[in-house]
């Protein structure tokens, strides 16, 4: 009884604004007693309609600003430019991201490949003058791709490799003024030029590893696995990468044992929280045009005629070659020799085995001072994992129909090439009128070639783990230049990203909840406290 009287004269002391109020209507002729009560009820009945407005009002707003600051504003994407300036040809790349998931991994498209039409970059020492026509066409084409506003903060990057790393071995400062010419020319783009220089073979493999194991989820899987041993699971494990260019090749994994004594230093990379230790190897002059050549010069040595019979040319098909572009060449510079013709004449025999045969002479294998060696006494730990083999593996496979999964078996491979070299060029040239005869003309070559190099990698038994492929999950082509600008950019951090607490829907869904706890517990409090000052009255 004690404890409601208090609890009443302390509400009615609340309403002491109210006593004024009733006080000047009181002076207005009412009885108090009454205008009291009235006005009482008014409030009690219209503070609730007033309480009740205010209320769906801040659920609205308080909706509204939740769903304007998480709506799906467009995406801001940003681009980037990379050249890759390989030894046969030259290929703009043009990706594109969004800028608010830079550090996720799978999230970057390549919206364009622009192939530069001509030779490679190293054709130009004597006529740096003509780079800027043989450029415009592409960098006209970011220009049109790529938004003007985004143009000052894109980067635009340029990679040469092996035929400018050849160049530069030949002559240095034809290799310098190229690349200054590129540079000057690049520069003059409203664009963010970065650099335009010549990567390293350790680079270009490891690039190349990065670009698969990026595109494939490989790097980013490891996010979801809290458990470390799950590492060991194979799905999780990244993908070897094989990279065969026109003057040089590449072989790139994680070898079983990464603690085996080794002469050649493994790359060391920390990527989304895990390391990784990378074996990777570049075979300067084992690209497959730089191949030819070796083999051409070769031949030409063993058996010095102006006419050499080739097993690894359809029967029928001819070609000649100048002496001088042969052996004018830093690969083929060691069998120079003075030959009583100046033009060798090739006439393809379309022989599969003896093609195979030749070409192995072109990798000594016999000498080793390592626990294990690929070719030439480089270094290399057995092949481990799965790979994805890309560039001129896939070009040429692709053409020969080789790179369904169920090609299993190296015996399928030979199988189709014996079949495949002894078609007559005739027969072949008129089945296949609409590839470039270059290019046509060299698939025995180029398949002999293939198989060769990965038996001498030891892949024989291992066929089923090499994965040929171009472009990876509709995302961008497999290649060195996507891994390079990631790590350029500072794409792939080295730290997992840390996750937000919450995801969006939970996020408002727990807004909306506490914001309507909030306003029923003091819808409540106020029916109570109005019913009970009501009822005291
Ligand atoms: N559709 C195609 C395209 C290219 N090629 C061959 O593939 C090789 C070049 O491969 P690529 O990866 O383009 O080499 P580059 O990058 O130019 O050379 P490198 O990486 O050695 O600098 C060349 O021998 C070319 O004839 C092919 O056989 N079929
Ligand atoms: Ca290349």
């Amino acid at each position: 009884m004690k404890r409601d009287c208090s609890s009443g004269s302390q509400k009615r002391s609340a309403f002491g604004a109210g006593r004024i109020v009733l006080a000047s209507l009181a002076s207005h002729g009412f009885p108090s007693g009454y205008q009291d009560s009235r006005v009482k009820r008014f409030l009690s009945k219209n503070g609730l309609v007033i309480l009740g407005f205010t209320f769906i009002l801040s659920l609205i707003a308080l909706l509204a600003v939740g769903l304007t600051q998480n709506k799906n504003t467009p995406e801001n994407f940003k681009f980037g430019i990379v050249f890759d300036a390989g030894s046969s040809h030259t290929t703009m790349y043009i990706y594109k991201w969004s800028a608010e998931k830079v550090n996720d991994t799978g999230l970057v498209y390549e919206i364009e490949a622009c192939k530069v039409k001509g030779p490679g970059i190293s054709a130009f020492a004597s006529n740096v003058q003509d780079i800027p026509v043989y450029l415009s066409k592409c960098m006209g084409r970011a220009k049109e791709l790529i938004p003007k506003y985004k143009h000052h903060q894109t980067p635009v990057y340029l990679g040469a490799t092996a035929g400018m790393r050849l160049l530069r071995m030949e002559n240095e400062q034809s290799a310098k003024r190229i690349l200054a010419s590129v540079t000057s020319f690049l520069n003059s783009y409203p664009f963010n030029f970065r650099d335009a220089r010549i990567i390293s073979g350790s680079e270009e493999g490891a690039y190349g590893w990065i670009t698969i194991n990026y595109l494939l989820g490989k790097l980013q899987k490891k996010q979801n696995s809290e458990d470390p041993s799950s590492r060991k699971n194979e799905s999780q494990e990244t993908y070897g990468a094989l990279d065969l260019g026109g003057a040089s090749t590449q072989i790139t994994f994680v070898p079983k044992d990464t603690n085996i004594s080794s002469p050649i230093k493994f790359m060391q990379f920390r990527l989304y929280g895990w390391n990784y230790t990378v074996y990777t190897y570049s075979f300067l002059c084992y690209g497959q045009d730089q191949a030819l050549l070796l083999k051409l010069a070769k031949d030409t040595v063993e058996t010095p005629s102006g006419t050499l019979l080739d097993p690894c040319f359809h029967p029928g098909y001819e070609r000649m070659v100048d002496i001088s572009d042969l052996f004018n060449n830093v690969c083929t510079r060691e069998y120079k020799d003075l030959f009583p013709f100046d033009k060798l004449r090739i006439q393809g025999t379309g022989d599969f085995l003896q093609c195979q045969e030749r070409l192995h002479n072109l990798f000594p294998t016999t000498y080793c001072r390592y626990t294990s060696c690929t070719f030439n006494g480089v270094f290399m730990p057995p092949v481990h994992g799965e790979f994805g083999a890309f560039s001129a593996y896939y070009y040429t496979m692709k053409f020969l129909n080789l790179t369904s999964d169920k090609v299993t078996s190296e015996d399928m491979v030979i199988e189709k090439m014996k079949q495949y070299c002894s078609r007559p060029w005739k027969e072949v040239n008129t089945t296949y009128a609409d590839v470039k005869e270059k290019y046509l003309s060299e698939y025995c070559f180029s398949g002999t070639y293939v198989l060769t190099l990965l038996q001498v990698y030891n892949f024989t038994d291992y066929w089923k783990h090499i994965h040929f492929m171009h472009k990876i999950n509709d995302n961008a082509e497999a290649g060195w230049t996507l891994g390079y600008m990631l790590n350029l950019t500072n794409m792939i951090p080295a730290e997992l990203p840390q996750p937000k607490p919450f995801s969006r829907p939970t996020y408002i869904s727990l807004m909306v909840a506490f914001s309507l706890v909030l306003a029923i517990v003091f819808i409540l409090g106020s029916i109570i406290f109005h019913k009970s000052s009501y009822f005291q009255k």
